[in-house]
């Protein structure tokens, strides 16, 4: 099946593209009336696909990332999969491409998820990583995520928008330190307290990658843009209010001084206890939610947040989310109550659906057909 792949077929100009055939996801995350919510999945390309597996077989984690090629057949597969069913394609990537690009080696290791060999220890390292002022350019090290967005947005044929996305940078700091995944970010968060100033200098060099990673991904094709936060729940309100949330807002407000109407997509996992400021304090369209908190509270507490500000531009904040992705491990009907239950929650508007954090490799790809397929049924009747 891989090989039966052309890797030479590929499209990278980006002055022109095809003309978009469904724009409801676009519509709804800028907060205009939609028909219904637009639906998509994160991690809607992965292992839970044997399509996907197939081509993992003889390609690398990051060897799937780096050829164009590659990226698009495995971004487009769920595409295919679920012909009619998705809104939104995103592109097969990883938040980790940031850290290997400013100079940390980063393996995928099968069945453990990813590992760093040599990750950052003391702020002594911190001279390790490369960034603008050691002649290192982001749009030279990520060209390969561009191409794969340009190529990728060309085979789309405007069949739906194209989203780019970035790892935010508490996130990228935590796997840079800890070296993989870990249960109390223990190393990572003794940074946060006893070198207070390198955290911050490394968060803010990684902030600065980032704005200019995402600005590039517009430039190459991608309609919309997601920043995943998943690490937050780790944080106190506290913390998060010093260590995360500015540079989120930074990230968003450099993306939208130079793409003012691409819509920005924020996915704090964790972290509802800071909707107010996620929805007053940055400019992201579309907060994502996991599903630990309650749709109809979550939506309350956002306009509530909104009327009492009155020195803002008035905005919309429209909410993405949110159910639980281990209930696609139950049976149909429980599947298709919790769906239609959910779409209710959010509401007639202001709604993107999506699980609450992404496809999980144990998934059953039908159980995904039946929660994308409730979602176009219960959402459209909830607003005819
Ligand atoms: C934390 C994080 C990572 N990567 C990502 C996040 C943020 C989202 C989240 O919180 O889950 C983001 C990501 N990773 C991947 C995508 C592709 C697009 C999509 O959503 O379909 C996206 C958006 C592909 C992937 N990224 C990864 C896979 C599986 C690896 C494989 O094919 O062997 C895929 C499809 C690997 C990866 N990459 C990462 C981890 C922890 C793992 C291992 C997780 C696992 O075992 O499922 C880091």
């Amino acid at each position: 099946m891989a090989s039966s792949i052309d890797l030479s077929a590929v499209n990278f100009d980006t002055t022109s593209f095809p003309a978009l055939k469904n724009d409801l996801y676009l519509r709804a995350a800028r907060g205009e009336e939609a028909e219904r919510a637009p639906v998509w999945c994160m991690r809607q390309a992965g292992r839970y696909l044997p399509e996907f597996r197939a081509i993992r077989v003889e390609n690398e984690f990051f060897k799937v990332c780096r050829a164009p090629a590659l990226a698009t057949e495995v971004t487009l597969q769920p595409l295919r999969r679920y012909a009619g069913l998705l809104d939104a394609a995103i592109i097969f990537s990883d938040i980790l491409v940031i850290p290997q690009a400013m100079g940390l080696e980063v393996q995928m290791v099968p069945g453990k998820g990813p590992h760093f060999p040599d990750p950052l220890r003391t702020p002594d390292d911190l001279l390790r990583l490369v960034d603008r002022n050691s002649g290192f350019s982001v749009d030279t090290e990520l060209d390969y995520v561009y191409k794969a967005l340009t190529n990728t947005r060309h085979a789309l044929d405007g069949q739906v928008p194209l989203l780019g996305f970035v790892g935010a940078p508490w996130t990228l700091m935590a796997y840079m330190i800890e070296g993989g995944g870990s249960k109390t970010l223990a190393l990572a968060k003794t940074w946060l307290f006893a070198h207070r100033t390198a955290a911050h200098d490394l968060l803010a060099r990684v902030a600065d990658v980032a704005a200019q990673f995402l600005i590039g991904q517009v430039r190459a094709g991608a309609q919309a843009l997601q920043v995943f936060e998943s690490w937050a729940g780790e944080l106190s309100p506290q913390d998060f209010a010093e260590f995360s949330l500015p540079y989120l807002a930074l990230i968003a407000e450099r993306v939208k001084a130079v793409f003012p109407d691409v819509p920005m997509t924020v996915f704090a996992k964790g972290a509802h206890y800071a909707l107010e400021q996620l929805a007053t304090e940055t400019l992201f369209d579309v907060i994502s939610l996991d599903w630990t908190i309650d749709p109809k509270a979550a939506r309350a507490r956002v306009d509530a947040a909104l009327a009492i500000r009155t020195d803002v531009v008035p905005r919309s904040v429209v909410l993405q989310g949110n159910l639980d992705p281990t209930i696609l491990l139950g049976d149909e009907q429980t599947i298709r109550e919790r769906t239609a239950e959910m779409c209710q929650s959010f509401g007639r508007s202001g709604h993107i659906a999506n699980l609450g954090h992404g496809m999980m490799p144990s998934h059953d790809p039908e159980r995904l057909r039946v929660f994308l397929e409730t979602v176009h049924k219960s959402s459209a009747e909830l607003r005819r």
